[in-house]
C-alpha cells in the first residue's frame, strides 16, 4: 500500500467509534434492549461471556436477534472465538450468514492469524465488505503490535481498527487494577502507536466497574490525551460518558472552524504556513480541522435521524 493510500485510510472520518458497547450473545435480554441505546458501534459476543456449552445458542440467538433487527446507525461487530478453538468454524459460518461490518479476533498474537481469517473470508462473496477487527491482550499480542498492524499493509487485508484489552493482560502479566493505569500506561501506547503507524483505528479497553461513573470518566479522559478513538463498553450507562469524552467538545469545535475558514479565505492561498492569532498554523491542523468537523456532521446527522 502506498503512502498516500495509508493516508487516506488514517483516522477514515466515516465511522465514529467513541462507543463500542459489547454485548452477550446469549443475553437475549440485553440483545432487546441495545436498538435503543446510543453508542457508535455494538460487539457481539461469542467469546468470553459465553460459557462453553452454550456457544452453539449464543450463535443460535444472536443470528434470530440480527434477522429481526434494525441496528440502524450502529457499526455490527461479532466477537468470534480463537481461530484455534472448536468453535472457530461455526462461529465463521454464523458471520457469513449474518454479514455483520466487522469480526472481532480475541487474542491475536501473530499476523498470520489475521492473515488466514482475511484468506478465508476473502473465498465467500457474502464476506465482501467485511473488515477484521483484533484483539490484543496478551504479552505476545502487544509485543507483536506493530507485526500484526502492519498485515493491514496488504492490497487484500480487510484489518481495520485495534481493541486493547487490559482483564487478559492483567491476568497474563500480573499488573494490579488500579486508578491511572499507570503500569499498564506504555502497553496502551505501544498498542496505539501500532496501530496508527499502519492507518487503524484503536479501541481503549473495558472499565469493570460499571457503577463508578467518576472512575470511567477519568478513564475516558486519559484514553482520549493518548489518542485512543473511543472505548468499549460493558453496560449502557457507560455510553453517555465515552461520547462526551471522545466526542470533539465545543471548544475543538471552534477552534477547527476557525482554521478550515482561515485556509478556506482567498487571501491564505497557496499558504503552506498561515498566523491565526499569534500561532503558527500549517495545512496539516487544516486536514486536522477537516478530519473533525466531518465527524461532527456525522454526529449532527445521526442526531437528526435519530434524536
Ligand atoms: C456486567 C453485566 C453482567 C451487568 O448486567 P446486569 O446485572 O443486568 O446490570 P444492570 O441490572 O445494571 O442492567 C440494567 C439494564 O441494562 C441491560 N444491560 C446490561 N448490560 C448490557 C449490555 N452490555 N448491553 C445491553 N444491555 C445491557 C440489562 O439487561 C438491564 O436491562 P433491563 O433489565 O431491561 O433494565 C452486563 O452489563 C454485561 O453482561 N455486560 C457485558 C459483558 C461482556 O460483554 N463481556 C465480554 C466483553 S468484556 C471484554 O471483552 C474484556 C476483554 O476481553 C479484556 O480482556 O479486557
Ligand atoms: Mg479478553
Amino acid at each position: 500500500m502506498t503512502s498516500e493510500a495509508l493516508s487516506f485510510r488514517f483516522h477514515h472520518p466515516s465511522r465514529l467509534r467513541r462507543s463500542v458497547l459489547t454485548v452477550p450473545a446469549i443475553n437475549e435480554r440485553a440483545l432487546q434492549k441495545v436498538t435503543g441505546l446510543d453508542c457508535d458501534a455494538v460487539i457481539f459476543d461469542l467469546e468470553d461471556s459465553v460459557a462453553e456449552d452454550r456457544k452453539a445458542d449464543a450463535r443460535y440467538k444472536l443470528l434470530e436477534f440480527l434477522r429481526n433487527s434494525d441496528l440502524r446507525h450502529r457499526e455490527c461487530i461479532i466477537r468470534i472465538n480463537a481461530t484455534e478453538t472448536p468453535h472457530f468454524r461455526e462461529d465463521m459460518n454464523l458471520v457469513l450468514a449474518a454479514s455483520p461490518d466487522a469480526v472481532l479476533l480475541p487474542k491475536v498474537e501473530e499476523p498470520v492469524t489475521v492473515q488466514d481469517v482475511a484468506d478465508s473470508l476473502g473465498e465467500h462473496a457474502a464476506a465482501e465488505g467485511l473488515r477484521i477487527w483484533a484483539m490484543i491482550e496478551t504479552p505476545r499480542g502487544i509485543l507483536n503490535a506493530a507485526a500484526i498492524a502492519s498485515s493491514g499493509r496488504t492490497s487484500d487485508s480487510r484489518l481495520d481498527a485495534f481493541v486493547v484489552g487490559l482483564n487478559d493482560l492483567r491476568k497474563a502479566t500480573g499488573i494490579p487494577a488500579a486508578p491511572g493505569r499507570t503500569y499498564l500506561v506504555p502497553y496502551l501506547m505501544q498498542v496505539l502507536l501500532a496501530a496508527r503507524a499502519y492507518g487503524l483505528d484503536v479501541i481503549d479497553s473495558v472499565s469493570n466497574d460499571f457503577r463508578d461513573l467518576e472512575a470511567l470518566s477519568a478513564e475516558c479522559a486519559q484514553g482520549r490525551a493518548m489518542g485512543f478513538d473511543g472505548k468499549m463498553l460493558i453496560h449502557p450507562a457507560q455510553i453517555e460518558p465515552a461520547n462526551l469524552h471522545f466526542g470533539p467538545s465545543e471548544a475543538a469545535i471552534a477552534e477547527a472552524r476557525l482554521v478550515a475558514d482561515a485556509f478556506a479565505d482567498p487571501a491564505h492561498a497557496g499558504l503552506n504556513v498561515i498566523n491565526i492569532d499569534g500561532r503558527m498554523i500549517e495545512r496539516l491542523h487544516a486536514e486536522e480541522a477537516a478530519r473533525l468537523l466531518a465527524k461532527v456532521a456525522l454526529i449532527t446527522a445521526r442526531k437528526d435521524k435519530h434524536p
